[in-house]
């Protein structure tokens, strides 16, 4: 079986892809929602999140999206040590999850991956690509609390899309939603045929 890295910066339309892989049959792993649940219900990951953010990280033992946001992504070196305690974490749930499929191949979405360094884990990797402008105004139609400066904040923290191109297998150019659809199509074939 191949594992399939799905990356793409905030709003490029990451999980607008993945859905077309889902509805091909492709096994897809949305690992911003599962690394939520492991740190919601891990006790241990609770137990690090606290020491690390302050019990404030938790409300009702729900995550506390918005205290973590602000705190992490305007402090690289505090990123950089939640990435550490979490990942682990959602690599080994990852590599549980993929053994109970059956498919030639399966696809982890992630919004990080060469940021992290974990591209050499993939067989392949897809790209999805917008423009920094469209991703900023899709990201705040789709959730009025943000704003520029928020999703800004979230943008520092990862690559520029050309600094990813160089390194990704497919790139898909999310502009209207046909054209995205065909090229899922094309690599869909490619990875069978390679597989
Ligand atoms: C800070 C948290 C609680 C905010 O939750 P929220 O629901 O607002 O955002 P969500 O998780 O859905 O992420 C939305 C987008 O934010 C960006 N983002 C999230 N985590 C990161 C990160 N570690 N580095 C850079 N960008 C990130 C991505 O573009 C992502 O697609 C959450 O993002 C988080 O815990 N992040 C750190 C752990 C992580 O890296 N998770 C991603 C999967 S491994
Ligand atoms: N080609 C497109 N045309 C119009 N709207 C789109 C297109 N692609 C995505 N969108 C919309 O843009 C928003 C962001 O897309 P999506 O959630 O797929 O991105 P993402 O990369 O997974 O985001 P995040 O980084 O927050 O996880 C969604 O509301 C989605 O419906």
């Amino acid at each position: 079986m191949k594992y399939v890295g799905l990356t793409g910066g905030i709003g490029s339309g990451k999980t607008t892809v993945a859905k077309m892989f889902t509805q091909l049959g492709v096994p897809v792993y949305n690992s911003d929602d599962e690394a939520k649940q492991l740190m919601e219900n891990s006790t241990s990951l609770k137990k690090a999140l606290k020491t690390l953010l302050g019990e404030a990280a938790y409300k009702n033992e729900r995550l506390n999206k918005t205290f973590i946001s602000d705190q992490v992504f305007n402090d690289t070196s505090l990123l950089g040590q939640l990435n550490s305690i979490v990942h682990p974490a959602v690599r080994t749930h990852f590599l549980e999850w993929s053994k109970q499929q059956k498919t030639a191949y399966v696809i982890q979405e992630a919004a990080i991956i060469f940021e992290i360094g974990s591209q050499n884990f993939y067989d392949r990797i897809i790209l999805v690509t917008a423009p920094e402008n469209l991703r900023i105004q899709r990201i705040m139609d789709r959730d009025p609390k943000s704003s520029p400066t928020t999703i800004k904040a979230r943008m520092q923290n990862q690559w520029k899309d050309t600094r990813k191109i160089a390194s990704s297998d497919y790139i898909i150019e999310n502009l209207d939603l046909k054209t995205t659809e065909r090229q899922v199509l094309k690599i869909h074939r490619a990875l069978l045929e390679n597989s």
